[in-house]
């Protein structure tokens, strides 16, 4: 595996946190040790985008936000931060994921977002195939429940949604589920609107 990769083996399940992380703050810890513990994943690789296709605004340097995020995550020894898109060169979550499954076979993917991120999910590239071809997991957000139950996408699958957390990364796709935990309100959006991060 090429440098930068992390390695997997056979038969992990593993989840996939996309995000702009500017910056990482707790919010994004909190649904990666829930999604871990309720979803049985094996390792959780947070994605560090070089850019989110619908955000016009550019977000700080790769390299700051990669540093953030490792520092907010103190080496937890299951969860990997990666520039992964940069490396493959991809922008789209749906080709990500292509490449990512084409590169480690017999490797289960979960794509991990908050519920903000399934409300305007119908809005990203290919996004039906994201659902065909990996399970989902969705984490609660203050104030996006109702939004994201209601959703063009949430909609659209809605036979595919099963109850329970635990045995998803094992599900044939389409198969998503929503998970109510405790809260975080963190935002990067907030953080940085205090002057908390770069601009
Ligand atoms: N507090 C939170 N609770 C649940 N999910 C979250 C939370 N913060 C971020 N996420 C999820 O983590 C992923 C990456 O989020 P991102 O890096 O955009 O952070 P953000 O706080 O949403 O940023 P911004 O405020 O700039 O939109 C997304 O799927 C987002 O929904
Ligand atoms: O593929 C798309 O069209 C697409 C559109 C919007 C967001 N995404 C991905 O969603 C993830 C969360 O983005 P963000 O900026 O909300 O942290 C990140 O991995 C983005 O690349 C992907």
């Amino acid at each position: 595996m090429r440098a930068g990769f992390p390695i997997a083996s056979k038969g992990m399940v593993i989840g996939l946190l996309g995000g702009s992380f500017d910056p990482a703050h707790e919010g994004h810890a909190h649904i990666t040790r829930e999604a871990l513990k309720r979803m049985n994943l094996d390792q959780v690789w947070w994605l560090v985008t070089p850019g989110n296709p619908l955000k016009p605004r550019q977000p700080a340097p790769l390299a700051d936000r990669v540093l953030r995020a490792k520092r907010m995550l103190g080496g937890h020894p299951r969860v990997k931060v990666t520039v992964l898109e940069q490396a493959l060169g991809t922008r789209l979550t749906a080709d990500t994921i292509d490449r990512l499954r084409a590169l480690y076979p017999g490797v289960r993917f979960v794509w991990l977002m908050g519920a903000d991120n399934l409300v305007q999910f119908h809005k990203w590239g290919r996004w039906r195939d994201i659902l065909r071809s990996v399970a989902v997991g969705v984490l609660a957000r203050p104030g996006s429940g109702v939004a994201a139950r209601l959703s063009v996408a949430a909609q659209s699958f809605r036979v595919h949604r099963v109850q329970r957390g635990e045995g998803l990364g094992r599900q044939k796709p389409p198969a998503w589920v929503f998970v109510n935990l405790p809260m975080n309100d963190s935002s990067s959006s907030e953080i940085r609107a205090r002057g908390l991060w770069r601009k």
